[in-house]
C-alpha cells in the first residue's frame, strides 16, 4: 500500500489580511491548529532591508572568535549579544547545538518601567552598519507581528486589538543564527528538537534546508521548504498555554545537511515576539470547556515563566 503523500504547511499571504481579515485569520488559525506552523508570503518586511541584514549578520560572524567573545555577557541568559558556538542545549537534549548566534532586544528609554527585566543591547562595533539595520528590521518586525496577532485574536473570538497592551513594550528577541558547515563526524545536530518559549516566532532564512517540524497527525518529521522570501511563522509555548493548547506549539528541529551541503554555513533570523515581562499568562475563558479543562488553573506572568525555562536551556545558571 502507498502511503498518503507528506502533508504541506500550507503559503498564506499577509496582504490578504487588509482585504479579507476574517478569511486571513481563519486560514493562519488553521495551519497553527493543524501544524502549529505557516508559512506567510508578502510579510511586509522589505527585501533590501532584509539583504542588509544577511550581509551584516555574515559580517559579524566572520569577525575573530576573541571579538565576538568579547560581547558574551556569562550569566546574562544569552538575552543580549554574543553567544559562543555550542552553548544552547534544548532541554532534556545530550549534546549541545552547532550554533552560534547573536540577539538584539528591544530598545526602551531610560528609566523605563521594564529596565529592571530587560537588558540594554549591545552594539558590535564591527560591522558598521550593524545597529540603524537592526534597529530598523526589530521595527519591521513588531509590525508583522502586530499584523499577525491580530489575526490570531480574530481566529480566537477575542477584539482584534485584544493582544495590544500585552505585546506594548514587550521582551521580543531579534536572533541572528549561524549554524557553521559540518565536519562529516559532527556530534550533535544543528539544532535539537525543542518548542520556542514565547507567543509566537516569524523566522527568515529557511530556504536553506534543514528545519523539521513533529507532525502531530503521524508523529514523523516533515521538511519545512518556504518559497523565496516567505516567513515561517510558529505557535510558542507561552500562546500554547494561554489558549489552553487549542493553538499548539510544535517541536522542531533543524538537521544537519546532506554531505554536498555540508561545507556551507546555514544562516537564519527568528524573531521571538514576547509579551511585556509583567503580562500575566492566564488561561483564556473561551478555550476551556467540558473536553478540555483549564490545564494551568496558576497563572503565571511571562517573566517567571521565561526565567525558568532559560534555566532549562542552559542559558541560565541557577
Ligand atoms: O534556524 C531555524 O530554521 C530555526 C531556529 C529555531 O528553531 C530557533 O532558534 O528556535
Ligand atoms: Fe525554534
Amino acid at each position: 500500500m502507498l502511503d498518503s503523500p507528506a502533508a504541506q504547511v500550507p503559503t498564506l499571504s499577509l496582504a490578504d489580511q487588509a482585504r479579507d481579515p476574517d478569511g486571513f485569520a481563519a486560514a493562519l488559525g488553521n495551519s497553527f491548529e493543524r501544524f502549529g506552523f505557516a508559512i506567510v508570503a508578502d510579510h511586509g518586511i522589505p527585501t533590501d532591508l532584509i539583504d542588509q541584514a544577511w550581509a551584516e549578520t555574515k559580517a559579524l560572524f566572520e569577525l575573530p572568535e576573541d571579538e565576538k567573545r568579547g560581547y558574551f555577557a556569562p550569566g546574562g541568559g544569552g538575552a543580549r549579544g554574543y553567544t559562543p558556538f555550542k552553548t544552547e542545549i534544548a532541554k532534556d537534549a545530550k549534546v549541545v547545538d552547532l550554533k552560534e548566534f547573536w540577539h538584539v532586544g528591544r530598545e526602551l528609554p531610560a528609566g523605563h518601567r521594564y529596565e529592571a527585566q530587560m537588558s540594554p543591547n549591545v552594539w558590535p562595533t564591527r560591522p558598521e552598519g550593524f545597529k540603524p539595520v537592526f534597529l530598523d528590521l526589530f521595527k519591521a518586525f513588531d509590525t508583522a507581528g502586530d499584523k499577525l496577532l491580530s489575526a490570531i485574536a480574530r481566529h480566537l473570538k477575542l477584539a482584534p486589538d485584544w493582544f495590544d497592551p500585552a505585546v506594548k513594550d514587550g521582551n521580543s528577541v531579534l536572533r541572528l543564527l549561524h549554524y557553521p558547515p559540518i565536519p562529516a563526524d559532527a556530534e550533535g545536530v544543528r539544532a535539537g528538537a525543542h518548542e520556542d518559549i514565547n507567543l509566537i516566532t516569524l523566522l527568515l532564512g529557511a530556504e536553506e534546508a534543514g528545519l523539521e517540524l513533529l507532525d502531530r497527525a503521524n508523529g514523523r518529521w516533515l521538511s519545512i521548504k518556504p518559497p523565496e522570501g516567505a516567513m515561517v511563522v510558529n505557535v510558542g509555548d507561552m500562546l500554547q498555554r494561554l489558549t489552553n493548547h487549542v493553538l499548539p506549539s510544535t517541536t522542531h528541529r533543524v538537521v544537519n545537511p546532506p554531505p554536498e551541503r555540508r561545507g556551507h554555513s546555514r544562516y537564519s533570523m527568528p524573531f521571538f515576539l514576547h509579551p511585556a515581562p509583567d503580562f500575566l499568562i492566564q488561561t483564556l475563558p473561551a478555550t476551556i470547556t467540558a473536553e478540555n479543562p483549564n490545564r494551568y488553573p496558576t497563572p503565571i506572568t511571562a517573566h517567571d515563566y521565561l526565567y525558568e525555562r532559560l534555566v532549562e536551556i542552559g542559558l541560565i545558571k541557577k
